[in-house]
């Protein structure tokens, strides 16, 4: 299979020639080979998104004829679920559950900005001046560079290509180098769905040239990125280039609180899931755990005994639980960690190595692991390690719970686990994170927006606010009865 870019409606290689291998980070086949594009395939696609953009039609399409098409692709996603989830799972090593649920979301995503696009059309405000009308309009931004990572490529995509759509923007999307498939072929959908050429364009490559470029570019209006927080800052610092607008969602190291008088099980089984699902390669993976004193070493007890059993494997294979890591560089970074941690002090109360199954020696596998004894200081427990390490911490009281899950540089989500629910809410309502999940973790949806306080992030996906991102408003005050001032006389 070799994948190609998408630039002005026409499937094109690099300018360059050059191509990339994609590894199944299962067992390291190359599964593709895709168009690997620089700065010079960056830029033709901001050129034809730009020329597009300022040609006006798309912006001036209907809305709801813009929301008819982006309706479609969502159509056309679940039509292709089994297909795009497949290549999710060759590309990522996720298992095709996770896969077939991330294609379902993404759908829904489609169909929800399809839905809102022609709901946003501004407000009549009534004016304090006699004789005057005066509205807020809506309209797109203009160009949009979107960037995303390779954990979850295909749904990060469509949080950011389904708005931008609906609003009537134009756009260069560049997924990661490493994990493009699916966006390449939901580009092939949206050709399908009625996209006129020049309105998406994709380009693929390595994010310091071709994001770099969409970055500094002073053709580019807006920069959504998905990733790591020092990719981010550098994009920050790209964009001040034209102060062009900003959005970041970056990363999290993202507390679970588990209060004594929580469901025991519920608490245990949701602590496991929170930590090591998609291998802890997740945003906002609860990848801290803060537990009651009191309950401490049976809680411990309960997780190591249940994460020892996580069954890793081959994300096709219906009995595995986790896949792997994404690539060799990443699980190198993990053992980083792992190390740093024993040299704090933590206590290894499982894991910590790499597994010894034959079956698993391919691929980039690292067992589950949990580290005791932790505290707040540590390195461990402050930086993201986006693997499948979790660490435990104690708490004495509510306020104790708030301040130590507050000590962080991040706030992206966070979950409380009590059911005394008054409780729950005082926790929810203190903790600085975008998302607060209360006996449950993980749950996110089109509706309800996403996005961090402190560096987490900047702006919000999905939602209302989530479209809005992609437009500007506009006063337009019109005087009805326009007489001379006789000011200057
Ligand atoms: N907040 C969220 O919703 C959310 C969701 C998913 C992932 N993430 C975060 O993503 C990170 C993991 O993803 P990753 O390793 O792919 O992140 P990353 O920052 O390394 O890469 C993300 C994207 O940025 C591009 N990039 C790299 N350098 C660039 C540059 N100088 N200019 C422009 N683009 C550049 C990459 O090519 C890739 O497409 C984690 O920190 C995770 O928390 C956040
Ligand atoms: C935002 N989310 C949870 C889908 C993926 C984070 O990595």
């Amino acid at each position: 299979m070799h994948l190609q870019m998408y630039i002005d409606g026409q499937w094109v290689d690099a300018v360059d020639g050059q191509k990339r291998d994609i590894i199944n980070p299962y067992n390291r086949e190359v599964i593709a080979t895709v168009a690997e594009g620089n700065e010079k395939d960056a830029k033709e696609a901001v050129s034809a998104a730009r020329r597009t953009f300022d040609e006006g039609t798309w912006a001036t399409t209907p809305a709801n004829e813009r929301g008819e098409i982006v309706h479609e692709i969502g159509r056309l996603i679940r039509a292709h679920r089994e297909e795009l989830a497949e290549l999710e799972t060759l590309d990522t090593g996720k298992t095709m559950s996770e896969s077939l649920d991330d294609m379902d979301d993404i759908a829904n995503v489609f169909i929800y900005f399809a839905g809102l696009a022609d709901k946003e059309g501004g407000e009549l405000i009534e004016s304090p001046i006699p004789d005057s009308t005066s509205k807020v309009v809506r309209e797109p931004v203009g160009v949009c560079g979107q960037i995303t990572p390779w954990n979850y490529p295909l749904l990060q995509a469509a949080w950011k290509l389904a708005p931008a759509l609906a609003a009537g923007n134009t756009l260069v999307m560049k997924p990661s180098e490493i994990t493009p498939l699916t966006t390449v072929k939901v580009f092939a959908l949206f050709e399908q769905a009625g996209v006129p050429a020049g309105v998406a364009n994709l380009v693929l490559g390595p994010g310091h040239t071709t994001g770099a470029h969409l970055s500094e570019s002073p053709e580019v209006d807006l920069i959504s990125f998905t990733g790591g927080i020092d990719t981010g800052k550098k994009i920050m610092q790209a964009a001040s280039n034209n102060v062009k607008k900003l959005a970041l969602e970056l990363g999290g190291k993202n507390p679970n609180i588990i209060f004594a008088d929580a469901d025991f099980d519920v608490a245990v089984d949701q602590a496991l899931n929170a930590a090591f699902f998609h291998a802890g390669q997740v945003c906002s993976a609860g990848a801290r755990v803060l537990v009651e004193e009191s309950m401490h070493d049976a809680f411990v007890d309960a997780l190591v005994d249940r994460a020892k059993n996580i069954k890793l494997g081959n994300g096709f294979s219906e009995d595995t639980q986790s896949g792997p890591l994404i690539s060799a560089e990443h699980r190198e970074k993990v053992e980083k960690y792992v190390t740093i941690a024993q040299e704090e002090g933590a206590t290894l109360a499982l894991g910590g190595k790499r597994p010894e199954a034959e079956e698993l020696q391919k691929g980039f596998f690292y067992l589950p692991t949990i580290f005791t004894h932790c505290t707040a200081d540590m390195r461990i427990v402050q930086e993201e390690v986006f693997g499948p390490v979790l660490t435990v911490e104690t708490f004495a009281s509510a306020e104790d719970a708030v301040t130590k899950a507050n000590d962080s540089i991040y706030g992206l989500a966070g979950a409380v686990f009590t059911k005394d629910i008054a409780k729950a809410e005082n926790v929810a309502a203190q903790l600085r994170m975008g998302t607060v999940w209360i006996n449950d973790f993980h749950p996110y949806f089109a509706q309800a927006s996403w996005g961090g306080y402190k560096q987490s992030g900047i702006g919000r996906e999905l939602g209302r606010p989530g479209l809005e991102e992609y437009t500007e408003t506009k006063h337009v005050f019109r005087n009805i009865k326009p007489e001379p001032l006789e000011w200057f006389k």
